[in-house]
């Protein structure tokens, strides 16, 4: 359960005084998620979402993701809104963490996600991309290819202990991909970590997208390779062609991609789930064994790398034909 940090009522009840939304009615803490506290706030006004940053988000990189939010919904992504106190500000602190209020939205996230679904949310990460052109703020990818090798080392010396051959597996990657990363490729904002559980629903109709902590700017297509891995992939670890043909060509019907973005695929998937992997493997080795959150299996990233390891081009997830 990721609620890091308590909130107490009264705490709160000032806290949604200093915005304009009427009484606290009500509020609760959030199973979901791993990153950050979440709790559900109702006021006279409707219910909010409360944000408690904990974890991976650094303080300094507050108003890029608040900023972007609002970048977004103003250019059509439908995505959760900052909501500004009676100062005119969307950022603010509870409980000794930097806080923020964010419009609640409706929808579940989808456990079996169909091909169906999949095209959604090409078609979603594409208008993602185009929303996101002339926000003004930039954020470098911390969990880009110059952070890996870092955050290797962190954890390096107990590799053995998730898989005998794990850290033989992750120095030979690593140094390929630092040989062999594309370079030059389309940029902008990416989300680079558009997984199923940040995706809503409504019956079949996309609802909005959420949990903005992980984007930057970086390579558009890279945040592809993310969602490729995330997506298309069943619980046998199999790679199903179809929905990735689906999410591709849901993509390509908004944003189509050159000749260079289609070429880089591969390379670029093999990155994605290497980041997962490392991430999922440092929290593997790190997390209490009494904590309130499970870490996320990183053998499973291990999987989908040597899958990509084997991948030639991009007609292998399902694109077939020239760029556009
Ligand atoms: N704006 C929102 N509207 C509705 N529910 C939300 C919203 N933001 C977060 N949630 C709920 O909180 C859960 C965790 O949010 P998430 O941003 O994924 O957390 P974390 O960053 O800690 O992983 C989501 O699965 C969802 O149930
Ligand atoms: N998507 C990451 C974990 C981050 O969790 P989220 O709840 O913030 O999406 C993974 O699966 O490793």
């Amino acid at each position: 359960m990721a609620v890091y940090t308590e909130v107490g009522d009264e705490e709160l009840a000032s806290f949604i005084a200093s915005y304009d939304l009427g009484d606290l009615l009500s509020f609760k803490g959030i199973a979901e998620g791993v990153e950050n506290t979440n709790y559900i706030v109702h006021t006279s006004k409707g219910p909010f979402i409360l944000t408690l940053y904990e974890r991976r988000v650094e303080a300094a990189d507050l108003p890029f993701y608040l900023g972007l939010m609002e970048h977004l919904a103003e250019h059509g992504v439908t995505c959760p809104t900052p909501v500004r106190d009676a100062h005119g500000k969307n950022l603010s602190r509870i409980s000794g963490r930097p806080a923020a209020l964010v419009t609640f939205l409706e929808g579940f996230w989808v456990r079996r996600p169909t091909a169906a679904h999949c095209a959604a949310v090409g078609r979603a990460l594409a208008e993602l991309h185009l929303g996101g052109e002339g926000f003004g703020l930039r954020r470098s990818n911390a969990l880009g290819l110059a952070g890996w090798r870092p955050l290797y080392e962190r954890f390096a010396d107990r590799a053995g202990e998730i898989a005998p051959d794990l850290a033989r597996l992750i120095e030979e990657e690593l140094a390929f991909l630092q040989e062999n990363w594309p370079q030059g490729l389309p940029d902008g904002v990416i989300h680079a970590d558009l997984f199923p559980d940040n995706v809503f629903f409504i019956g079949d109709r996309l609802s909005g997208l959420i949990d903005f902590y992980f984007a930057c700017n970086d390579a558009l297509a890279y945040d592809i390779a993310v969602s490729l891995n995330a997506w298309c992939f069943e619980k046998d670890m199999s790679f199903n062609i179809t929905k990735g043909q689906a999410f591709l060509r849901g993509y390509e019907d908004v944003r189509p991609l050159s000749a260079r973005e289609r070429e880089a695929m591969p390379l670029l998937a093999r990155g994605a789930a290497m980041r997962f992997l490392l991430t999922r493997a440092y929290d593997w080795l790190n997390t209490p064994k009494d904590a309130l959150v499970s870490p996320k299996n990183p053998m499973e990233y291990v999987r989908r790398l040597r899958f990509h390891q084997g991948v030639r081009s991009i007609a292998e997830y399902g694109l077939n034909g020239m760029a556009k």
